[in-house]
Protein backbone atom coordinates (compact mmCIF):
# COMPACT_ATOMS: atom_id res chain seq x y z
CA UNK A 1 0.00 0.00 0.00
CA UNK A 2 1.39 3.53 -1.09
CA UNK A 3 1.55 6.18 2.34
CA UNK A 4 1.46 9.83 1.20
CA UNK A 5 2.87 11.71 4.35
CA UNK A 6 1.02 14.57 3.08
CA UNK A 7 -1.90 12.90 3.48
CA UNK A 8 -3.24 13.04 7.51
CA UNK A 9 -6.51 11.02 6.98
CA UNK A 10 -7.56 8.53 4.29
CA UNK A 11 -10.45 6.20 3.70
CA UNK A 12 -10.26 3.90 0.89
CA UNK A 13 -13.28 1.63 -0.14
CA UNK A 14 -14.52 1.96 3.56
CA UNK A 15 -18.08 0.47 4.04
CA UNK A 16 -19.77 -0.11 7.21
CA UNK A 17 -23.30 -1.85 7.63
CA UNK A 18 -25.12 -2.35 10.70
CA UNK A 19 -27.42 -5.46 11.38
CA UNK A 20 -27.53 -8.92 9.69
CA UNK A 21 -30.22 -10.02 6.96
CA UNK A 22 -33.34 -8.16 5.15
CA UNK A 23 -32.88 -5.52 7.97
CA UNK A 24 -29.27 -4.82 7.25
CA UNK A 25 -28.66 -1.05 7.00
CA UNK A 26 -25.26 -0.35 4.97
CA UNK A 27 -24.71 3.18 6.26
CA UNK A 28 -20.81 3.64 4.12
CA UNK A 29 -21.15 1.94 0.38
CA UNK A 30 -17.20 2.13 -0.30
CA UNK A 31 -16.59 5.64 0.65
CA UNK A 32 -13.08 7.23 -0.92
CA UNK A 33 -11.58 9.92 0.68
CA UNK A 34 -8.28 12.07 1.36
CA UNK A 35 -7.49 14.61 3.84
CA UNK A 36 -4.24 16.34 3.29
CA UNK A 37 -2.33 18.00 6.12
CA UNK A 38 -3.25 21.75 6.83
CA UNK A 39 -6.63 21.27 5.53
CA UNK A 40 -10.49 21.90 6.88
CA UNK A 41 -13.06 19.60 5.00
CA UNK A 42 -16.52 19.73 5.79
CA UNK A 43 -18.66 16.63 4.96
CA UNK A 44 -22.54 17.24 4.51
CA UNK A 45 -25.50 15.06 3.28
CA UNK A 46 -28.97 14.37 4.53
CA UNK A 47 -29.80 12.82 7.49
CA UNK A 48 -29.03 8.88 7.32
CA UNK A 49 -25.88 9.51 4.68
CA UNK A 50 -23.32 7.82 6.49
CA UNK A 51 -21.78 11.34 8.06
CA UNK A 52 -21.10 9.94 11.80
CA UNK A 53 -20.56 6.80 10.62
CA UNK A 54 -18.04 8.13 8.40
CA UNK A 55 -16.15 9.82 11.65
CA UNK A 56 -16.73 7.04 13.66
CA UNK A 57 -14.72 4.92 11.79
CA UNK A 58 -12.19 7.49 11.55
CA UNK A 59 -11.86 8.22 14.94
CA UNK A 60 -11.63 3.91 15.78
CA UNK A 61 -15.12 4.67 17.66
CA UNK A 62 -16.38 2.20 15.14
CA UNK A 63 -14.82 -0.96 13.29
CA UNK A 64 -15.04 -0.94 8.69
CA UNK A 65 -17.24 -3.79 7.54
CA UNK A 66 -14.36 -3.68 4.95
CA UNK A 67 -12.40 -1.12 3.75
CA UNK A 68 -9.29 0.83 5.08
CA UNK A 69 -8.99 3.93 7.37
CA UNK A 70 -5.57 5.46 7.19
CA UNK A 71 -4.24 7.55 10.02
CA UNK A 72 -0.72 9.07 8.74
CA UNK A 73 -0.58 6.17 6.93
CA UNK A 74 -1.44 3.35 9.31
CA UNK A 75 -4.28 1.17 8.34
CA UNK A 76 -6.34 0.97 11.77
CA UNK A 77 -9.64 -0.85 10.49
CA UNK A 78 -8.04 -4.60 12.24
CA UNK A 79 -6.78 -3.14 15.22
CA UNK A 80 -8.23 -3.62 18.60
CA UNK A 81 -10.07 -1.70 20.95
CA UNK A 82 -7.13 -0.91 23.40
CA UNK A 83 -5.02 0.34 20.27
CA UNK A 84 -8.01 2.13 18.87
CA UNK A 85 -8.58 3.88 22.44
CA UNK A 86 -5.00 4.74 22.43
CA UNK A 87 -5.24 6.34 19.12
CA UNK A 88 -8.10 8.27 20.08
CA UNK A 89 -6.02 9.67 22.81
CA UNK A 90 -2.83 10.42 21.65
CA UNK A 91 -4.27 11.09 17.71
CA UNK A 92 -6.93 11.67 16.95
CA UNK A 93 -8.77 14.91 18.35
CA UNK A 94 -12.64 14.57 18.85
CA UNK A 95 -14.93 17.57 19.21
CA UNK A 96 -19.13 16.69 19.44
CA UNK A 97 -22.57 18.83 19.55
CA UNK A 98 -22.31 17.91 23.05
CA UNK A 99 -19.72 19.13 24.19
CA UNK A 100 -18.49 15.55 26.46
CA UNK A 101 -16.74 17.61 28.80
CA UNK A 102 -16.75 15.92 32.30
CA UNK A 103 -18.68 17.97 34.70
CA UNK A 104 -16.52 17.45 37.98
CA UNK A 105 -13.34 18.58 36.43
CA UNK A 106 -12.65 22.50 35.92
CA UNK A 107 -11.74 23.67 31.85
CA UNK A 108 -7.81 23.30 33.28
CA UNK A 109 -8.36 19.61 33.97
CA UNK A 110 -10.66 18.98 31.06
CA UNK A 111 -8.06 19.96 28.63
CA UNK A 112 -5.48 18.41 30.46
CA UNK A 113 -7.93 14.80 30.27
CA UNK A 114 -6.26 13.84 27.14
CA UNK A 115 -2.77 13.26 28.80
CA UNK A 116 -3.58 12.22 32.00
CA UNK A 117 -5.41 9.34 30.37
CA UNK A 118 -2.02 8.56 27.90
CA UNK A 119 0.15 8.54 31.36
CA UNK A 120 2.11 11.77 29.97
CA UNK A 121 2.54 14.59 32.91
CA UNK A 122 -0.55 17.31 32.99
CA UNK A 123 1.56 19.82 31.02
CA UNK A 124 0.31 23.28 32.92
CA UNK A 125 1.92 26.02 30.49
CA UNK A 126 0.64 24.44 27.47
CA UNK A 127 -2.76 23.73 29.02
CA UNK A 128 -2.71 27.71 29.81
CA UNK A 129 -1.42 28.48 26.43
CA UNK A 130 -4.57 26.55 24.72
CA UNK A 131 -7.18 27.73 27.24
CA UNK A 132 -5.50 31.14 26.27
CA UNK A 133 -5.88 30.12 22.37
CA UNK A 134 -9.53 30.05 22.46
CA UNK A 135 -10.54 33.05 24.22
CA UNK A 136 -10.31 31.54 28.26
CA UNK A 137 -7.15 31.91 29.87
CA UNK A 138 -9.27 33.26 32.23
CA UNK A 139 -11.72 30.84 33.06
CA UNK A 140 -9.65 27.95 33.74
CA UNK A 141 -10.71 27.06 37.01
CA UNK A 142 -14.14 26.85 35.86
CA UNK A 143 -16.35 24.41 36.10
CA UNK A 144 -18.39 23.33 32.79
CA UNK A 145 -21.98 24.33 34.24
CA UNK A 146 -20.39 28.32 34.87
CA UNK A 147 -19.30 28.28 31.16
CA UNK A 148 -22.02 29.12 28.04
CA UNK A 149 -22.46 26.70 25.60
CA UNK A 150 -20.00 28.25 22.90
CA UNK A 151 -17.63 28.41 25.76
CA UNK A 152 -17.79 24.52 26.97
CA UNK A 153 -16.92 23.75 23.28
CA UNK A 154 -13.74 26.16 23.09
CA UNK A 155 -13.05 24.31 26.31
CA UNK A 156 -13.93 20.90 24.03
CA UNK A 157 -11.89 21.78 21.23
CA UNK A 158 -8.42 23.28 23.28
CA UNK A 159 -8.92 19.26 24.59
CA UNK A 160 -9.24 17.94 21.41
CA UNK A 161 -5.38 20.26 20.52
CA UNK A 162 -3.43 19.40 23.55
CA UNK A 163 -1.92 15.73 22.61
CA UNK A 164 -1.11 17.16 19.52
CA UNK A 165 -3.32 14.86 17.06
CA UNK A 166 -2.79 14.59 13.60
CA UNK A 167 -6.52 15.36 12.95
CA UNK A 168 -9.80 17.07 14.76
CA UNK A 169 -12.71 15.14 13.69
CA UNK A 170 -15.86 17.29 14.79
CA UNK A 171 -19.53 16.25 14.76
CA UNK A 172 -21.43 18.62 14.52
CA UNK A 173 -19.62 20.87 16.56
CA UNK A 174 -22.27 23.91 16.52
CA UNK A 175 -25.12 21.72 16.38
CA UNK A 176 -26.54 22.72 19.99
CA UNK A 177 -25.12 26.77 19.26
CA UNK A 178 -26.89 30.13 18.78
CA UNK A 179 -25.24 32.00 15.83
CA UNK A 180 -22.67 34.14 17.73
CA UNK A 181 -20.72 31.29 19.42
CA UNK A 182 -21.18 28.84 16.54
CA UNK A 183 -19.09 31.96 14.78
CA UNK A 184 -16.36 31.51 17.45
CA UNK A 185 -16.50 28.23 17.72
CA UNK A 186 -15.72 28.09 13.66
CA UNK A 187 -13.51 30.95 13.52
CA UNK A 188 -11.26 28.66 16.03
CA UNK A 189 -11.39 25.61 14.08
CA UNK A 190 -10.55 27.99 11.12
CA UNK A 191 -7.36 29.17 13.10
CA UNK A 192 -6.61 25.64 14.04
CA UNK A 193 -5.92 24.90 10.64
CA UNK A 194 -4.16 28.53 9.73
CA UNK A 195 -1.87 29.14 12.29
CA UNK A 196 -1.62 25.10 13.61
CA UNK A 197 -1.48 23.71 10.49
CA UNK A 198 -4.08 21.31 11.77
CA UNK A 199 -5.98 18.85 9.43
CA UNK A 200 -10.13 19.13 10.50
CA UNK A 201 -12.58 17.25 9.27
CA UNK A 202 -16.39 18.60 10.27
CA UNK A 203 -20.00 17.08 9.83
CA UNK A 204 -22.43 19.82 9.78
CA UNK A 205 -25.58 20.44 8.22
CA UNK A 206 -25.26 23.99 7.89
CA UNK A 207 -24.34 25.64 4.95
CA UNK A 208 -23.00 28.58 6.70
CA UNK A 209 -20.72 26.13 8.87
CA UNK A 210 -19.67 24.47 5.62
CA UNK A 211 -18.14 27.82 4.09
CA UNK A 212 -16.10 27.85 6.82
CA UNK A 213 -13.97 24.93 5.27
CA UNK A 214 -11.96 24.54 2.23
CA UNK A 215 -13.71 21.61 0.71
CA UNK A 216 -16.87 19.90 0.89
CA UNK A 217 -17.65 16.39 0.70
CA UNK A 218 -21.41 15.28 -0.34
CA UNK A 219 -22.52 11.66 1.01
CA UNK A 220 -25.37 10.34 -0.32
CA UNK A 221 -27.00 6.67 0.93
CA UNK A 222 -23.09 6.05 1.91
CA UNK A 223 -21.22 6.99 -0.84
CA UNK A 224 -19.71 10.51 -2.14
CA UNK A 225 -21.51 11.91 -4.62
CA UNK A 226 -19.82 15.25 -5.06
CA UNK A 227 -17.03 17.54 -3.53
CA UNK A 228 -17.20 21.36 -3.39
CA UNK A 229 -13.88 23.66 -3.20
CA UNK A 230 -13.90 26.90 -1.96
CA UNK A 231 -17.67 26.54 -1.02
CA UNK A 232 -19.61 29.55 -0.10
CA UNK A 233 -22.84 28.97 2.18
CA UNK A 234 -24.97 29.99 -1.30
CA UNK A 235 -23.26 27.57 -3.13
CA UNK A 236 -23.65 25.11 -0.57
CA UNK A 237 -27.04 25.38 0.06
CA UNK A 238 -28.37 24.98 -3.63
CA UNK A 239 -25.90 21.77 -4.07
CA UNK A 240 -27.90 20.03 -1.02
CA UNK A 241 -30.93 21.42 -2.42
CA UNK A 242 -30.38 19.28 -5.64
CA UNK A 243 -29.40 16.31 -3.18
CA UNK A 244 -32.26 16.35 -1.67
CA UNK A 245 -34.02 16.46 -5.17
CA UNK A 246 -31.44 13.18 -5.57
CA UNK A 247 -32.79 11.51 -2.86
CA UNK A 248 -36.40 12.36 -2.98
CA UNK A 249 -36.43 10.84 -7.11
N1 LIG B 1 -25.57 1.74 15.66
C1 LIG B 1 -26.36 1.64 14.59
N2 LIG B 1 -27.19 0.59 14.45
C2 LIG B 1 -27.99 0.48 13.36
N3 LIG B 1 -28.04 1.39 12.36
C3 LIG B 1 -27.24 2.46 12.46
C4 LIG B 1 -26.37 2.64 13.57
N4 LIG B 1 -25.68 3.81 13.39
C5 LIG B 1 -26.12 4.32 12.22
N5 LIG B 1 -27.04 3.52 11.66
C6 LIG B 1 -27.73 3.73 10.38
O1 LIG B 1 -26.74 4.01 9.40
C7 LIG B 1 -27.19 5.03 8.52
C8 LIG B 1 -26.21 6.19 8.55
O2 LIG B 1 -26.26 6.79 9.84
P1 LIG B 1 -25.39 8.06 10.23
O3 LIG B 1 -25.72 8.41 11.65
O4 LIG B 1 -23.98 7.83 9.88
O5 LIG B 1 -25.98 9.17 9.25
P2 LIG B 1 -25.82 10.76 9.31
O6 LIG B 1 -25.63 11.20 7.90
O7 LIG B 1 -24.78 11.14 10.30
O8 LIG B 1 -27.26 11.17 9.81
P3 LIG B 1 -27.74 12.49 10.65
O9 LIG B 1 -27.49 13.66 9.74
O10 LIG B 1 -29.21 12.25 10.84
O11 LIG B 1 -26.97 12.52 11.92
C9 LIG B 1 -28.60 5.40 8.96
O12 LIG B 1 -29.52 4.68 8.17
C10 LIG B 1 -28.63 4.94 10.40
O13 LIG B 1 -29.94 4.62 10.79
Amino acid sequence: MTVDDAIALEVRALARSYGAGAGSVLALAGVDAAFARGTFTAVMGPSGSGKSTLLACAAGLEAPSSGSVLVGGEDIAGWDEVRRARLRRERIGLVFQGFHLMPYLTAAQNVALPLRLAGRPADHERVARLLDRVGLGDRADRLPSALSGGQQQRVAIARALVAEPEVILADEPTGALDSVNATSVLGLLRDCVDSLGQTVVMVTHDPVAAAYAGTVVFLVDGRVVGRMAQPTAESVAGQLSRLDELVAA
